[in-house]
């Protein structure tokens, strides 16, 4: 079943147009990496589904989602949606934090703007969700800078989960951290989606977590999707030079091209 349908999505600058005429879907429970080059028009993609753009950049077209065009929807019904049913993740999630508030106080910020429960309810709540991400409950008190990177950013995909969305947007959520941490992100990412059932629409540069991670694969290039489908199939089978560059630019996607060209004998 889709859950979100982008038609037709163009994003203008005051002297650019930026997207040009995007569609495509993202399925219930599914995850769907967007990949393309620096500046193809990934980012502000997704920005655009929880209405999100800067102010100078205006967006057209359609963002279904619920039977309802997320980009009529009035200002309270758009940050309704935004806490409760679409969330976001970002690369940079140490800005998404407050020097001087600690992490139960981030919690409690969430929890009092969208839900209607006790003081002790909330702490409970709170507690069990950085359990879930693997956290010890005792980080409920710290201040973000006492965390590692890998420990923000789990309390961001914690913050984020607590209202169990139908869609968690992943903007290059790993890029910041080493490979160990990243791994670690993945996987819970990948674990928490099998047990909250939630869609990811995971952006990233790297085809080796596309690869492993991903059920389909949409790939962009200046601000147009120019292959689309399932992840095997774009990897295996690319139909567009682009696509074809882009795995041979990745490094251990590469080796299997490779190792394909030469079982099938082509020459490129
Ligand atoms: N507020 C803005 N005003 C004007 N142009 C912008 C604005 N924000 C982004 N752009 C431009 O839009 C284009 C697409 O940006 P976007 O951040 O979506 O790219 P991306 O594919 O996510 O790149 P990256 O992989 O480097 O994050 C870029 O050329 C960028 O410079």
């Amino acid at each position: 079943m889709t859950l979100l349908k982008v038609r037709h999505l163009h994003i203008m600058g005051k002297q650019n147009h930026i997207i040009k005429g995007l569609s495509f879907d993202v399925r219930e429970g599914e995850w769907l990496a967007l990949v393309g080059q620096s500046g193809s028009g990934k980012s502000l993609t997704a920005m655009a589904i929880g209405r999100l753009l800067a102010p100078n950049l205006e967006a057209q077209g359609e963002i279904w989602y619920e039977g309802k065009n997320v980009l009529t929807l009035s200002e309270p019904a758009i940050r309704k949606l935004r806490g409760k049913r679409i969330a976001y993740i970002f690369q940079d999630y140490q800005s998404s934090f407050t020097p001087f508030l600690t992490i139960g106080q981030h919690f409690e910020e969430y929890q009092r703007t969208h839900l209607d429960l006790s003081k002790q309810a909330r702490r409970i709540q709170a507690v069990d969700a950085l359990v879930s991400v693997g956290l010890d409950g005792d980080i409920y008190s710290r201040y973000p800078f006492q965390l590692s990177g890998g420990q923000l950013q789990r309390v961001s995909i914690s913050l984020a989960l607590l209202l169990k969305p139908d869609l968690l947007i992943a903007d290059e959520p790993t890029t910041a951290l080493d490979s160990v941490s990243s791994f670690k992100i993945l996987e819970l990412l990948s674990g928490l989606q099998a047990v909250t059932g939630c869609a990811i629409l995971f952006i990233t540069h790297d085809l080796r977590h596309v690869r492993k991670y991903a059920d389909r694969i949409g790939v962009m290039k200046d601000g147009v999707m120019i292959e689309s489908g399932d992840k095997n199939q774009v990897l295996n089978h690319p139909e567009h030079p682009y696509t074809d560059r882009l795995i041979h630019a990745s490094p251990s996607l590469r080796k299997s091209a490779i190792k394909r060209e030469g079982a099938l004998g082509c020459v490129y």
